[in-house]
């Protein structure tokens, strides 16, 4: 009997999204006194060789563009409509590209469940008529359910092949609760979940540090050493906290020193993540980033350089761009209005 048991839905199926599918699918298993069997995957399909991408998943189990090589466990099962992932989930999960969210949410408004809990999983922010947002609070006004964030060191690729992580779980005053339901969808032993009462501290750790990973991804490709690097991650982090204490309330300072969210995933994108690799090949190459990202990524996309742009939007709507060099610097190298060799005179 699974009548009255928690469905979840997934609605993303990138690169993240399908190794966060591998982790829940099989804590739906773990965990069948709480959680329905089933999980409902969005897939924005797409022809593989002539085969619908939702087939080829639901047939090998495997994600075999985005993530290919792992099992995704079977009760898994792929669909290309957000909505019919979507409209009997109790729980629902968002880990798509940010720059998809608002269409997806405009589709899914009205037909999902009064009840249904949300989950952000989007590292981004949306900046609309001189405003900023995180995404859990554009899904909780868009969809009308309560929404959470997840983020941490989490390169998908390694989270996927069981390697040893720490993620962290931003919740809402008052609903430890949700958070503790969320855990038991996470938690496994190679994937460890801490929370967090800060929502919008782990939803801007995760958007902002991909802007500080782009300008150690130039570090690289101009081949200034670990020094340089290494200064520039301070001087990242350092913006990263004075931008949430400017513009955003009650923003915890250990959300950036002790939570995987904060400095551990700052570390590890600046070291693995695709932001990184695209940047220092933009600095080696020549090439522009969107060049890149088709080149580099085989249909993943890169979060950071259009995060540097929102953000640059946004400060500039301000006058505080020059409270900011290092975000400023790298949008203006990415846009061609500086040479990456430029980046620390501006700081
Ligand atoms: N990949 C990682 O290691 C990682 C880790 C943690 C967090 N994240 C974050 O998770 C989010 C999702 O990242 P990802 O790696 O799963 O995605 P991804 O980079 O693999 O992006 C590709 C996905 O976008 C989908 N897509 C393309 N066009 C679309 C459209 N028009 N509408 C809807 N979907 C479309 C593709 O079908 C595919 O599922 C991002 O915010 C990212 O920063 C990624
Ligand atoms: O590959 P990136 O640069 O998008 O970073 C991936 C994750 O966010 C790392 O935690």
């Amino acid at each position: 009997m699974s009548g009255n048991k928690l469905r979840l839905a997934i609605i993303g199926s990138g690169n993240w999204g399908s190794a966060i599918a591998r982790i829940a699918g099989r804590n739906m298993i773990r965990h069948s006194d709480t959680f329905h069997p089933e999980v409902r995957m969005y897939v924005h399909e797409e022809s593989i060789n002539g085969q619908k991408l939702t087939e080829i998943i639901n047939a090998k189990h495997e994600n075999v563009k985005y993530l290919p090589g792992i099992p995704i466990p079977e009760n898994v099962v792929a669909v290309p409509s957000a909505t019919a992932a979507a409209q009997d989930a109790d729980l629902l999960i968002f880990v798509t590209p940010h720059q998809f969210i608002a269409s997806i949410c405009s589709e899914l408004k009205g037909k999902i469940k009064p009840s249904t809990q949300a989950l952000s999983m989007i590292k981004g922010v949306e900046v609309k008529d001189g405003n900023i947002n995180i995404f859990a609070d554009v899904i909780e006004k868009l969809l009308g359910c309560k929404c959470s964030a997840l983020s941490g060191a989490n390169i998908a690729n390694e989270v996927a092949q069981d390697k040893f992580s720490e993620t962290t779980i931003g919740y809402r005053p008052g609903e430890h609760e949700k958070a503790e339901l969320w855990f038991k969808v996470f938690d496994t032993p190679f994937f460890r979940v801490g929370l967090v009462e800060d929502v919008a501290g782990v939803s801007l750790c995760g958007a902002l540090k991909n802007v500080v990973a782009i300008a150690a991804g130039f570090t690289d490709g101009l081949g200034w050493g670990d020094n340089a690097k290494a200064a520039v991650m301070r001087i990242g982090l350092m913006e990263m906290k004075s931008f949430c204490e400017e513009f955003f309330e009650g923003v915890k300072a250990e959300t950036f020193t002790e939570t995987s969210a904060g400095i551990a995933d700052l570390i590890t994108t600046c070291f693995g993540g695709r932001n990184r690799k695209c940047a220092e090949a933009f600095v080696k190459t020549g090439k522009s980033f969107p060049v890149l990202e088709k080149e580099l990524l085989n249909g993943q996309r890169l979060q950071g350089v259009e995060t540097a742009r929102e953000v640059y939007t946004f400060l500039e709507a301000r006058g505080r761009q020059q409270g900011y060099p290092l975000f400023t610097a790298v949008h203006q190298i990415s846009s061609g209005d500086y040479k990456p060799s430029e980046m620390t005179s501006h700081l």
